[in-house]
């Protein structure tokens, strides 16, 4: 029987396996970041233990970091940083701390330095490490305790998830995205619908996106309750790779894209569970809940709980929300815009924002935060961020920013944003903030009209 691509990489990497027992993984990137490793290098340092494979570990500084930099005021975010480059300095790991040219949100510069590559097994404490499973590898995030094993091991134990396919046929239609098809997605199977799958993303439009947009896409599939989600490598991606500083060169790039061209499910492989959507019906999605799965098309209005799957959810989400039953989404009326994040924070969503608001005027506060400093510098080279800053609204530096609550970027009590993260958590951008997800496109729309707002309504 043939086998999923999920599969090629998984038995590619098992060093290790016994009867009953997790396989043991060989871990080919740990990536790294301020929040999740402290206890991890307090861990190795009391058993006097090194950093097994340094060369395949790379930090960052990005969840803390103020997006308009100066000190670290908070002490927790402040002392979460210091301690990383202490550790990093004290166990020899490379690290791209705020100032550096190379710091960004972890999951924008794995890829963008071309450390993530095909058929890999990449792992960061971190839920959206699943972002790197565009290339075609198997990638997920760990607990902290994981964090260590992999830290002192280069390898980890883990059980063989279940595969399963996405299947999207057809084509987007023009102004739908990467990140509406993946709000759809995640709004059709729920939350918990990728429970113990990796899910390969496959089809006629999934195959035409670019790899920007499969990043967006892998790296909601956390959201879907999914432990990873890939896609088969192709000519966008050995384009995407080539050239970039860690890919291979010369006689080696042909070997390696040789091996990549094998990293395709067979014909025949068998999935476990297969979910098909077809592109041609979708149209810009947005979320009116408090999950990723909460959400529907921008041109219909806020859902009665009755009419959804779960009532007693959708009926404490709209409170949360402050919304009405029967309001048009394209209604509901938004302070603040969003965009950024290691789901939309790259350099295609800020140029597709800045289409938007060429010539235009923001009349919410906007933020627009790059996902890497070299994503700020090619966004400064085509002049982006004066179309923002002609527009009115914010140019920022790198960092997670105000996709979630641990740094100055937050909503208020009772904010409401249009935002091109993943998370729309209550509380997640802010205590008592209100957050509605949406593409880079309608975030920029919005931030026009002050009302969720598609481009195409403009
Ligand atoms: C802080 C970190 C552990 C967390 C995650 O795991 O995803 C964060 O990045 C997030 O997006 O919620
Ligand atoms: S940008 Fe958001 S989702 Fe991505 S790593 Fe940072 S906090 Fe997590």
């Amino acid at each position: 029987m043939g086998r999923t691509l999920a599969e090629k990489v998984w038995e590619q990497h098992v060093v290790r396996r016994a009867e009953g027992e997790p396989d043991l993984l060989y871990i080919d990137l740990h990536l790294i970041h301020e929040v999740t490793s402290p206890q991890a290098f307090d861990g190795l340092r009391m058993a006097g233990r090194p950093v097994r494979r340094p060369d395949l570990t790379i930090a960052t500084e990005d969840h803390n970091v103020p997006t308009v930099r100066g000190p670290i005021n908070d002490l927790v975010s402040r002392t979460q940083v210091e301690t990383l480059r202490k550790n990093c300095a004290e166990f020899g790991v490379r690290l791209h701390p705020m100032g550096d040219a190379g710091q960004g949100v972890v999951h924008i510069i794995g890829p963008q330095f071309g450390l993530t590559q095909p058929g890999m097994t990449i792992v960061c404490g971190d839920s959206h490490t699943s972002t790197h499973g565009a290339f075609g590898g198997i990638a997920f995030g760990i607990g902290t305790s994981e964090v260590e094993h992999v830290l002192a091991t280069q390898t980890l134990p883990a059980y063989r998830p279940k595969t399963m396919a996405i299947e999207v046929s057809g084509e987007l239609p023009p102004g739908v995205t990467a990140k509406d098809l993946i709000l759809a997605i995640i709004s059709k199977i729920g939350t918990g619908g990728g429970q113990g799958h990796i899910v390969e993303y496959r089809g006629e439009a999934i195959r035409k996106l670019s790899m920007e947009g499969r990043m967006t896409v892998c790296n909601m599939s956390i959201e879907a309750g999914a432990r990873a989600g890939m896609i088969a490598p192709d000519e966008t991606t050995f384009e995407y790779l080539k050239g970039r500083p860690h890919a291979p060169s010369g006689a080696d790039w042909d070997a390696a894209v040789e091996y990549w061209r094998s990293l395709v499910s067979d014909e025949d492989a068998v999935f476990d569970t297969v979910v098909e959507i077809d592109a041609a019906t979708l149209t810009p999605f947005v979320t009116w809940g408090t999950n990723p799965g909460q959400g529907a098309p921008l041109g219909t209005s806020v859902p009665r709980p009755e009419d959804t799957e779960d009532p007693a959810a959708a009926a404490r989400a709209l409170e949360y929300m402050g919304l009405t039953a029967g309001t048009p989404l394209r209604e509901v009326k938004v302070d603040t815009v969003f965009v950024g994040s290691c789901t939309n924070g790259r350099l295609e969503d800020l140029r597709a924002a800045a289409e938007v608001l060429r010539g235009r005027q923001v009349v919410t506060r906007t933020l627009i935060v790059p996902g890497s400093m070299l994503v700020k510098l090619q966004a400064e080279q085509e002049g982006l961020h004066e179309v923002f800053k002609a527009a009115g609204a914010e140019w920022r530096e790198a960092g997670c920013s105000m996709c979630l609550g641990m740094n100055p970027d937050t909503l208020a009590p009772g904010e409401r944003s249009a935002s091109t993260s993943n998370r729309n958590f209550e509380g997640r951008q802010g205590k008592g903030g209100r957050t509605h997800l949406v593409s880079p496109q309608v975030a920029a729309a919005t931030a026009v009209t002050g009302k969720l707002t598609a481009p195409a309504d403009l």
